[in-house]
């Protein structure tokens, strides 16, 4: 494991959705963590937790949901254990959000400088000083790679591209430590995709923010993570540098989605295995991908497998990987 500490540091988040029709085990006591400047993307196919995740860590998980357990600990503060007084200071000025098509929620009647000014003033812990205030929105477009001419244009004379680099430039104007950003590229063309991906490298590189990124698009995901955690069914089945996951996948699921990667030119993932995802009403026992597995065997249906290490820092969840060192399972 590498020596440097977390910024954030998960542990066992357990979400549920307390429906009529039971409840759903939406995220099942995952653990991970995201370091200094780094980005760390979750995949899986839709319906694994991602967002639930994201929601958890924002607090921001709407009834019938409910975090269950777990913590987050945010340069050692737990995000889950803040107080509504707390929690409103932490937002945006601690840990930012960038919504799935974000760029649809600018105010179209306001002009972006006003926009941005808006969110520093009302998250902002110290009054800012007009003059300040002009630096500071125009650094923050310069960090997204916008002029400030733009400060002064509405939402509707942007390009899409343009709008999602407001947001980002209004997720960094208050500095936070931590930034979680929900599918920040989909819904834009792939070439606009690109660009929106480079802002986010840009921003983690110079401003030395960490990243949790939520995706379905694997290759996108490959080249902006420096660590993906590969979920399924509300669980995390693999953790590890992106490079080593892609190039030697340990668990089969990750295998599944790696073979699905679309042909060129296509934007969208299928995934190839067999079978439905398990009803997370009642999941079954042993291992939650035996449904799924072509390598499945009765060991899988009894016992669920634990975490191994099978390489530096890369962890996965399955009964045949070769363990490198055996660790807890969260
Ligand atoms: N309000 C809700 N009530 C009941 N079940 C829910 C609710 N919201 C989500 N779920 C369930 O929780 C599970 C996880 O959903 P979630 O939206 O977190 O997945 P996701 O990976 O983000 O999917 P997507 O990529 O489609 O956004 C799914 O089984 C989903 O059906």
């Amino acid at each position: 494991m590498s020596p440097v500490a977390p910024r954030l540091q998960v542990r066992s988040l357990d979400v549920r959705y307390h429906t009529a029709r039971g409840s759903v085990q939406a995220v099942s006591g995952i653990d991970f963590d995201v370091r200094p400047g780094e980005l760390v993307g979750l995949i899986g196919e839709s319906g694994c937790g991602k967002t639930t995740t994201a929601m958890a860590l924002l607090r921001l998980v709407q009834p019938p949901g409910r975090v269950h357990a777990g913590t987050a600990l945010l340069d050692g503060v737990d995000l889950l254990a803040l107080s509504g007084e707390q929690l409103r200071r932490a937002r945006w000025s601690t840990v930012a959000f960038i919504p799935q098509g974000a760029q649809n929620s600018l105010n179209p009647v306001m002009r972006v400088g006003a926009q941005l000014v808006d969110v520093i003033r009302a998250h902002s812990r110290t009054r800012i000083a007009k003059s300040e205030l002009a630096e500071r929105t125009r650094e923050c477009l310069t960090s997204v790679g916008l002029s400030s001419e733009v400060l002064g244009l509405y939402p509707h004379q942007l390009s899409g591209g343009m709008k999602q680099r407001v947001c980002i430039a209004m997720a960094v104007s208050l500095r936070p430590q931590l930034i979680i950003a929900d599918e920040p590229t989909s819904a834009l063309d792939v070439i606009v995709q690109r660009v929106v991906a480079q802002t986010l490298l840009r921003i983690k590189e110079e401003l030395g923010v960490s990243i949790v990124l939520i995706g379905h698009d694997i290759g996108l995901m490959a080249q902006l993570a420096d660590r993906v955690a590969v979920m399924y069914a509300g669980r995390i089945v693999e953790f590890g540098p992106t490079t080593e996951v892609f190039a030697r996948p340990g668990h089969p699921y990750t295998r599944q989605l790696i073979e699905a990667v679309p042909a060129l030119g296509r934007s969208t993932t299928t995934i190839t295995g067999e079978g439905r995802m398990p009803d997370l009403r009642n999941p079954p026992n042993g291992c939650i991908f035996q449904g799924r597995c072509p390598e499945v065997t009765d060991l899988c249906r009894d016992t669920p497998p634990v975490a191994v290490h099978i390489g530096d820092d890369h962890l996965s969840h399955c009964h045949f990987n070769e363990p490198l060192e055996e660790v807890h399972d969260g």
